[in-house]
């Protein structure tokens, strides 16, 4: 991410130009879900995609186009009409995603076969497939449950995260000035250096605050009739829960509308399912198992940026005029992608280069 940012806001004809944020924080996402799951880049040093990530990526975009109908077709009953459930279609993307998923996981049978195969995602569901009674089907949910989970929300959180600092140019500058006390300007963050840098992770619990990538979280159904906060629920509803206007909620919060990360080194809020006011990750039995990951993610994200780079609006827009509406849906990201001006901060050029990694 950092390279491709440093190439593209370098390059002569570009410099002063804004880069389409969204864009560099979607490729991480993709490229770690990737590594994670399958232990795997479809994208090489130079950002150039192989065939098995094209067909990936077709995947997910088809899925994601098919899960937004499904959804409304299922949550607004009178505009079903309006909303067939393409059978054929969706029989179709899943005969695709499957032939794609087992030819991968074939290729990581012989790996581990061989001997030396390292342990990913797939390779720990394969080798518990026997002990668990894990059908090849499930194996292939859960697999793409962690890809369609954890790709969008990374990159969605990081972009609000980015538009709140350039419209904050206060708090861009405090968590700054701390990574660069705490890392200095001649080596890159790492995960471990997370725990000496508190003012980041309150920067990114404060995004997930008034930005949670699910604002309704996932729908849930009632499996008995229950009475809540005076309402009647039947068994069988959809229930879903507005996480986003809790943790807007005057009543539970001071300024809420304004970014301002400092109110969690006040007061520590857990944002894990355990405080009812932040609950970006839900909560209880289906609370996301990603959590940790998707919040080291992000400020893996954010840190790697703000080291490197100063983040401006626009050349003749101001910041209070980045249109910060939000896409409707199950999942929120900006309606106009956040573009911005990056300018690189550390002298070293060396520290822009991708540092590869032994998968
Ligand atoms: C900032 C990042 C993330 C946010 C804000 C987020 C948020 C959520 C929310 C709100 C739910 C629904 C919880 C509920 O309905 O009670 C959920 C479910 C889920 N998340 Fe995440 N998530 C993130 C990252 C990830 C990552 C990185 C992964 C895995 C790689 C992941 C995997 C899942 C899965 C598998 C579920 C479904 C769990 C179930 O239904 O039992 N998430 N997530």
């Amino acid at each position: 991410m950092v390279e491709s940012i440093f190439r593209d806001c370098t390059q002569s004809d570009k410099r002063g130009k804004s880069l389409t944020v969204k864009n560099y924080l979607a490729a991480v996402a993709f490229n770690n879900i990737t590594r994670l799951a399958f232990g795997k880049r479809f994208v090489n040093s130079e950002g150039v995609i192989d065939e098995q990530g094209i067909e990936f990526k077709a995947i997910t975009t088809n899925g994601l186009k098919l899960g937004a109908s499904l959804a409304t077709a299922e949550h607004i009953p009178w505009l079903r009409w309006l909303f067939p459930l393409e059978e054929e279609a969706f029989a179709k993307h899943g005969a695709r995603r499957d032939r794609l998923t087992k030819a991968i996981m074939e290729e990581h049978t012989l790996a581990r076969e061989k001997g030396g195969a390292k342990q990913h995602f797939v390779d720990a569901l394969l080798t518990l497939q026997d002990k668990y009674d894990l059908s090849e089907d499930t194996i292939i949910g859960l697999l793409w449950d962690m890809i369609t989970a954890g790709m969008d929300t990374t990159a969605i959180s990081a972009e609000w995260a980015m538009v709140e600092l350039i419209r904050n140019p206060r708090v861009q500058a405090k968590a700054q000035e701390e990574l660069d006390r705490v890392i200095g300007p001649n080596r890159i963050m790492s995960e471990t250096d997370f725990l000496s840098l508190p003012y980041l992770q309150c920067v990114a619990k404060e995004a997930l605050r008034l930005h949670p990538p699910t604002p309704l979280m996932l729908p849930h159904k009632a499996s008995a009739d229950v009475k809540l906060g005076g309402y009647d629920v039947p068994k069988g509803s959809n229930v879903h829960v507005n996480v986003w206007a809790v943790a807007r909620d005057p009543a539970h919060w001071r300024d809420p509308l304004e970014f301002r990360p400092e109110r969690f080194l006040e007061e520590d809020v857990d944002m894990k399912g355990h405080d009812f006011r932040l609950l970006p990750f839900g909560a209880g039995r289906r609370v996301c198992p990603g959590a940790q990951l998707g919040i080291n993610m992000v400020q893996s994200m954010l840190g790697h940026l703000l080291h490197h780079f100063e983040w401006a609006p626009p050349e003749g827009m101001k910041a209070e005029e980045i249109d910060m509406s939000e896409n409707p849906g199950m999942v929120t990201f900006m309606t106009v992608p956040l573009m911005a001006v990056a300018t690189p901060r550390l002298a070293d050029v060396g520290l822009y280069k991708r540092v590869p990694v032994d998968m």
